[in-house]
């Protein structure tokens, strides 16, 4: 299997990511799905892909985001809630933030109350799906194990886990069909008049596997984003300030804070959200891609010619980190995102290139029509939290050694957020202490909320 590490940022990611004429997803895709049924996700087929697509997609127009919004509010009220209550105290953001994450995609995919932030007995299923990112990961980088069957093995090492997700997210289905399709205003809600009538057993059906697709990728993924943002804004006290300054200067109250002209108008907010997704991108590994089988001619990428059959891609990380594009790619600078403010038009125009070779290769939601189909509910999910959790709080790094939890140590880089690749990440920390700032009161408005 060969590579193309993206050495010169500019032309590989257009050539790999929006050439779908010539380029699929990598049969490596494939492999995560059992019982030949493809989700939007793993289907390699250009057609079917865009069918999916088009029908997923439903659950992320404006309309439907607008519709779910007072759901993800009433889930961030309960992580709100929390941090009153352990005011002062330290916070792990992975585990807080990953709680929230998973309740949150719940009500998304299926109406579900899963409610890992308040009680204990469904907290194995963020740990579950990490574990299934895990073994879906191996067989992407080395499918020889998929060939082996080394998935059948983790299957049976892992039975009593798999069983134990597999029954929650089938209760999770079946309550939902047993409700009227408009009940919640959910996925479901959003794609049930176009779902075929199924007589499909359970796990094969269209509802089962966009909804697995939607738990497994819309979770874990949005809480690495958060947690990343709390670990560079707890670490740098200009960013902190100059962020908590733009929030509190914004709105006039904690209810205002909801999608709309005043949120978008926080362009630091936006920018703090982009630099954590640059120095941490949540899916972390190499997006695979192969020649399309039915396409003939020599294919040649940024002038390098792929033989057939070769799986090829740019690694996310890796070009983030690239300092032709992102100069001090290790530090972490809001700032590099925003419109250039210099009176010089030279230095002016100097600065907006800059910008667009960065916008160009930003890449953490992939780019093209594999791309994120979440990536705007991912943006009002992650700006609600940080502007919500500053809007109520203070918040610094915990002192002593739990301060330093989430550290990449290792690679003599304590500044930036340790993570490791499961095809999305896995990590720990940062551990945050928050202060109610006494000029709010979290307390009248959940109230107000309620
Ligand atoms: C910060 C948060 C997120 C990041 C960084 C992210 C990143 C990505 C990336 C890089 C891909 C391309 C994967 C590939 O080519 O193999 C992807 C695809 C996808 N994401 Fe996300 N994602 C996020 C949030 C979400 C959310 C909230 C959802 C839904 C609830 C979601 C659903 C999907 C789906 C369904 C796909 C497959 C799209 C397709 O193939 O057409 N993601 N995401």
């Amino acid at each position: 299997m060969a590579q193309i590490w993206n050495l010169d940022a500019k032309l590989p990611l257009k050539g790999i990511y929006q050439n779908d004429d010539r380029v699929t997803k990598a049969f490596t895709y494939e492999l995560l799905t059992r019982n030949g049924v493809y989700s939007v996700f793993n289907t390699l087929d250009r057609d079917l892909h865009r069918a999916k697509r088009k029908l997923v997609g439903h659950a992320f127009s404006e309309r439907s985001i607008r519709a779910f919004e007072p759901a993800l509010i009433q889930q961030v009220d309960v992580y709100l809630k929390q941090l009153l209550e352990s005011s002062r105290k330290p916070v792990n953001m992975t585990q807080k933030l990953g709680h929230l994450a998973v309740d949150i995609v719940a009500q998304l995919a299926l109406g579900y109350d899963l409610e890992t932030q308040i009680r204990e007995d469904n907290r194995f299923f963020p740990r579950a799906m990490t574990l299934s990112f895990f073994v879906g990961n191996i067989s992407h980088h080395f499918p020889i194990f998929h060939k082996v069957h080394t998935n059948m093995v983790f299957d049976y090492i892992f039975y009593a886990t798999r069983e134990r997700f597999i029954r929650l997210i089938e209760k999770m289905v079946r309550s939902r069909l047993a409700l009227d399709k408009h009940a919640k205003p959910d996925f479901y809600s959003s794609v049930a008049h176009a779902l075929p009538s199924e007589a499909a057993k359970m796990r094969d059906s269209v509802v089962w596997k966009e909804a697995m697709v939607f738990l497994v990728a819309g979770g874990d993924t949005v809480a690495t984003a958060m947690t990343a943002a709390f670990f560079y804004l707890s670490r740098d006290p200009a960013c902190y300030a100059r962020l908590a300054k733009e929030i509190r200067s914004t709105f006039a109250n904690g209810n205002d804070i909801k999608s709309g002209p005043q949120l978008g108008s926080c362009q630091y907010l936006r920018a703090c959200i982009d630099e954590a997704l640059r120095m941490s991108p949540p899916v972390s590994a190499n997006l695979w891609r192969q020649q399309v089988a039915t396409d003939e001619e020599p294919l040649v990428i940024d002038g390098h010619y792929i033989p057939r059959g070769t799986l090829f891609g740019v690694n996310i990380y890796s070009l983030s980190h690239n300092a032709a594009i992102f100069p001090e790619p290790f530090t972490f600078k809001p700032e590099r995102w925003l419109p250039s403010s210099t009176a010089d038009p030279k230095a002016a125009e100097a600065d907006e290139a800059a910008r667009k070779l960065m916008l160009d290769a930003f890449a953490s939601f992939s780019i093209g029509p594999r791309n994120c189909v979440g990536k705007p509910l991912a943006y009002l999910e992650t700006s609600l939290v940080l502007a919500k959790s500053l809007w109520y709080f203070d918040f610094e790094a915990a002192s002593g050694p739990l301060g330093s939890v989430g550290e990449c140590k290792d690679r003599g880089r304590p500044g930036e957020f340790y993570m490791e690749d499961v095809f999305s990440s896995t990590h720990d920390g940062p551990f945050i202490v928050f202060h109610p700032r006494e000029s709010v009161s979290l307390e009248k408005d959940l109230d107000t909320r309620a």
